[in-house]
């Protein structure tokens, strides 16, 4: 436990130097923390000298003293007030600059992971990860370490004043402490405990909030509401059941702290009293004495509960940091793992007449089932191929070694003739323009939307692009034409005028080969055949692999691959497909026969 407080919160501090934060970040953080740490103890300690003087001078019946005691407590206390707001401002500008440094790496690791990492996790992991834990991270450096080293300053230094003044009353401050401290101790573990679960139930509900918004329109169709309100009540019941108990281990623990602490002070009272009266002690230094004990009560009973609290935080920094340190094999660097010299030529498309060629290619997501099974294929240059079969035989998962988001087990992908090893990332991707069964469209607007296809495409080229996906006249017809922005996940536009939009962003990008996953599965035959046309648009000239449901929409294809069970079982075109009456040829007669008969 002492070493992961230790590694996480070092790390945590890390940020103020390097991985976005500087010297000059991290000097002015530990200087404003000591400096508002030690604010506490100075107040205490200025305020006490004062008292003593004011009060001895009463006894005196000394009116120079009594002036002199204010004097010295009024410049004291604006030296303070100029000094605490100022370090003040220091240290609240470091702690949100050290945030935004963590958000800015968690961002930038998410944004570096594989596609594999995304497809395991529940997005609303990653955005509790995000929202609350950086959150509860930004306590630790805060507050809770500031409350930490205050106890520490204001405890150990009030002590040595006590010490100096009268030993006997230090001893009472050290018992009667040391009692303190193991009652707060024992609320410390069920505390702690409680927090820690109510933490991972936070985490639920945040993904139960995140479901009703990505599945917002699954909810309503298929009416599920209900169950899943159900689902979100579990966690939100438990967070509030759990946090119920937390609050009655605080309130017996606020209401024994603050018995303890009239009980100290009076039992202060009266052993100073005996040893003023003994003639031991002046009156001047028992108010010294009791402004003092204050915080070494203090300390005592409440340096457990800090450590608690400093080790929830770190909790949730560990959360931070389990994302920041995702193993390599999971970053989309295929590189990496390919362990092969990146190619300082360039890429030669014209040196081969095939575009794509699989060797005897095995895949596996898992140990257990083989997806693709021994798959040898080629698509030749400019031609237009198409992928059809049941689902769940391996199409998609073609498409996405071809674009290396995974490697194969065995056998070899080969793009222009040279191994998908030998390609960097970069230099892979750049071949493929992508166009999905349903869009994702970004925040932003309908412009920036189809510009993410060439980053540094000119309007003129936007516009172009919109015209060829014949999407520009509706884009026109809105009120403010491309900077309409799109709502969340594009929700605010049409099936087919999402798809469009990826259209002319695939358009704009212009690469050699195109992958259409199933474009216009999710379309009406109206839409269906406008966005065929747009498709029309995008294909000419390019290697286009299409998968395809419908097969009206690849009747004209050159060559159909029928993928079963992670084979190819069929190789063909339409027409000798229909003629050897095999699983094409039935499936056709199918998908025929139930739109005649509809
Ligand atoms: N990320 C993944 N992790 C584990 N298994 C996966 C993953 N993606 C797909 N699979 C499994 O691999 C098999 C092939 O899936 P794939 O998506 O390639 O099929 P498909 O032919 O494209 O299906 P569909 O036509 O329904 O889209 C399926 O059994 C699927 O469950």
């Amino acid at each position: 436990m002492k070493k992961i407080v230790n590694s996480n919160l070092i790390r945590l501090f890390s940020f103020m130097w390097k991985d976005g934060g500087t010297p000059l970040l991290g000097i002015s953080y530990i200087v404003a923390l000591i400096i508002l740490s030690s604010q506490q103890f100075l107040f205490n300690f200025v305020g006490a000298l004062g008292l003593k003087i004011v009060t001895d001078s009463i006894l005196a019946k000394d009116l120079h003293g009594l002036f002199k005691g204010l004097i010295f407590v009024a410049k004291w206390f604006g030296i303070l007030l100029i000094i605490i707001p100022i370090f003040g401002f220091i240290y609240e500008c470091c702690i949100i600059k050290t945030t935004m440094i963590i958000k800015e790496n968690l961002f930038k690791k998410v944004l570096s992971l594989s596609l594999d990492y995304f497809e395991k996790k529940h997005s609303g992991d990653f955005m509790s990860r995000i929202n609350n834990d950086v959150a509860i991270a930004e306590g630790a450096y805060s507050w809770q370490i500031m409350m930490l080293v205050m106890a520490f300053i204001s405890g150990i230094g009030s002590a040595s004043v006590i010490f100096y003044v009268n030993k006997m009353l230090f001893l009472y401050g050290l018992v009667i402490g040391l009692l303190h401290f193991t009652f707060n101790v024992a609320f410390v573990k069920p505390l702690k405990n409680v927090s820690d679960k109510i933490q991972s139930k936070l985490s639920e509900v945040v993904q139960r909030f995140s479901d009703i918004v990505s599945g917002a329109f699954v909810i309503r169709v298929f009416m599920i509401g209900e169950i899943i309100f159900k689902k979100f009540m579990q966690a939100n019941l438990a967070v509030y059941r759990l946090s119920l108990k937390r609050v009655k281990y605080n309130s017996i623990l606020a209401a024994y702290n603050y018995t303890a602490g009239w009980l100290i002070f009076f039992g202060q009272i009266v052993i100073g009293g005996y040893l003023v009266m003994k003639n031991d002690l002046t009156f001047g230094n028992l108010m010294i004495s009791v402004n003092m004990m204050g915080s070494l009560v203090w300390l005592f009973g409440s340096v457990g509960q800090f450590l608690t609290n400093l080790q929830s935080s770190l909790a949730g920094a560990q959360r931070i940091f389990e994302v920041l340190d995702i193993d390599k094999k999971y970053l989309d660097d295929t590189e990496i793992e390919y362990n092969c010299v990146p190619m300082v030529t360039e890429i030669n498309q014209n040196s081969s007449s095939i575009c794509i060629e699989f060797k005897e290619v095995s895949f596996s997501y898992s140990e257990t089932k083989e997806v693709l099974n021994d798959i040898t294929f080629t698509v030749p240059k400019c031609a237009k191929v198409a992928f059809v079969g049941e689902s769940g035989g391996g199409k998609s998962t073609i498409f996405k070694l071809i674009m290396g988001f995974y490697k194969p087990q065995k056998g070899e992908i080969l793009i222009f003739g040279r191994p998908i090893s030998c390609y960097t990332v970069k230099e892979l991707r750049s071949l493929f323009a992508y166009v999905p069964q349903d869009c994702y469209l970004f925040n932003g607007s309908i412009y920036e939307n189809i510009r993410y296809g060439k980053l540094n495409a000119t309007e003129k080229e936007v516009i172009e692009a919109a015209k060829k996906a014949n999407i520009h006249d509706f884009i026109m017809s809105l009120p403010e034409g491309y900077n309409t922005k799109v709502g969340d996940r594009g929700l605010t536009l049409s099936g087919g005028q999402r798809q469009k939009i990826a259209i002319a962003r695939a358009i704009l990008k212009d690469a050699p080969i195109l992958l259409l996953d199933e474009p216009t599965s999710s379309l009406d035959s109206e839409s269906e055949l406008e966005v065929m046309k747009a498709l029309n648009a995008l294909i000419e000239g390019k290697t286009t692999l299409i998968i395809a449901h419908r097969l009206s929409t690849i009747k004209d294809a050159d060559i159909i691959y029928f993928i079963e069970d992670g084979k190819i079982i069929e190789k063909g075109n339409h027409n000798e497909l229909l003629r050897i009456k095999g699983k094409y040829a039935n499936l056709y007669l199918k998908q025929f026969a139930t739109k005649y008969y509809f």
